[in-house]
């Protein structure tokens, strides 16, 4: 049974704890979208397309506490607690928007039910394209290769096989990649904690190293590719990732190694015309003092923690989704891929412009 890190019960919404993996699997009930926000914002769930998932059924949770008074206005308060949780991914207002496109056009009962529909397609139509997504990707993995990868885009970062690291497991199914090396990812350990715990439930060879063996490793001729997930990508390609991402790509470019980019459509902002406008997350300073409580640093120093950095389109070889491969991404490619898939739904053929 493949690993889930989201179960939806109609009246709850269930979700595997990410900060307890994987000493605890515990799973933390949401009741209402209050608790589904808290959740986004205290990391319970994480990773782009689960946020996104997850407050889709939060604002199904608010709409059922409303019950007859169920409207799009009285939707409102949840809908900006929700859209208040976390800013960097963006797939967390593609989701919103989705959701309040449905809120505005009936109300208590009809409306219910239909935010619930859509809250599962949302969570269904991810679980779908990260298949497609793979089986774009992995052709461009080199052949025998060793990739090293970022943080976690997994199962539990999505809605089902994982965007870079679904492109990882179906490269290793299919016997294309030798293994994968698993960056630690301070300071929260997605890459030590999740990535590697998950890869080795699967039976797919991994390695985990420090975030800063990078460049030594890619020195020695260890590293054939890089590959990693989005958070938010803007129009000319520049990419949003967890904080460390920017730093690989400047050592893959200086090495000749390919660096890629794998993300569903919903993780494309056409909004903003490059990364100098995403915003970034600055988390707590206890986050980089401590380790899961216990201090690694004096009490009091100041401590900056940002939470994601951008990399600049130039640095990344091509953007992977479920319609195709954008190669050297910029405005130009960027926007031809836009309008050739324009109305496509997740189940149709691929472009590859
Ligand atoms: C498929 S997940 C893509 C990104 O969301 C992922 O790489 C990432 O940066 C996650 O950050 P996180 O802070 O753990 O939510």
């Amino acid at each position: 049974m493949a690993l889930t890190a989201l179960r939806w019960r109609e009246d709850r919404l269930e979700l595997l704890d990410q900060r307890l993996l994987p000493a605890q699997s515990r799973w933390l009930t949401c009741h209402s979208a209050d608790d589904v926000a808290g959740a986004i914002r205290d990391m319970a769930v994480r990773g782009a397309p689960a946020i996104g998932i997850s407050a889709a059924y939060g604002v199904v949770l608010a709409a059922r506490a409303l019950g007859a008074a169920a409207t799009a206005a009285t939707l409102t308060p949840a809908l900006d607690t929700l859209a208040a949780s976390r800013p960097t991914a963006v797939n967390l207002f593609w989701a919103l928007a989705r959701m309040q496109r449905i809120a505005a056009t009936q109300q208590g009962a009809t409306l219910i039910q239909a935010l619930t529909n859509e809250a599962l397609a949302i969570h269904d139509e991810d679980r779908r394209m990260n298949h497609r997504l793979a089986a774009f990707g992995l052709p461009l993995l080199p052949e025998g290769g060793r990739i090293y990868t970022h943080c976690n885009t997994g199962a539990l970062a999505t809605g089902g096989h994982g965007t870079a690291l679904g492109v990882l497991r179906s490269a290793w199914t299919a016997g294309r990649i030798r293994g994968v090396i698993a960056g630690e990812t301070r300071p929260w350990m997605q890459g030590s904690r999740l990535t590697s715990w998950e890869l080795m439930q699967e039976g797919v060879p991994v390695t985990l190293v420090t975030d800063n063996s990078a460049g030594h490793l890619m020195q020695r001729g260890e590293v054939q590719a890089v590959i990693v997930g989005a958070d938010r990508i803007t129009a000319n390609g520049d990419t949003a990732n967890k904080i460390g991402t920017y730093g690989l790509a400047v050592l893959a470019r200086h090495h000749g190694i390919p660096f890629y980019v794998a993300a569903p459509l919903s993780t494309i902002d056409p909004a903003l015309p490059d990364g100098s406008s995403i915003v970034i997350e600055e988390r707590d300073a206890s986050e980089v003092r401590q380790i899961q409580g216990t201090p690694i640093a004096p009490a009091e120093v100041p401590v900056q923690n940002p939470a994601f950095d951008v990399t600049p389109a130039a640095l990344i070889t091509a953007i992977i989704t479920e319609h195709g491969v954008i190669h050297a991404p910029d405005t130009a490619n960027m926007a031809a891929y836009l309008a050739n898939i324009e109305g496509r739904d997740v189940d149709d053929a691929g472009v590859n412009p």
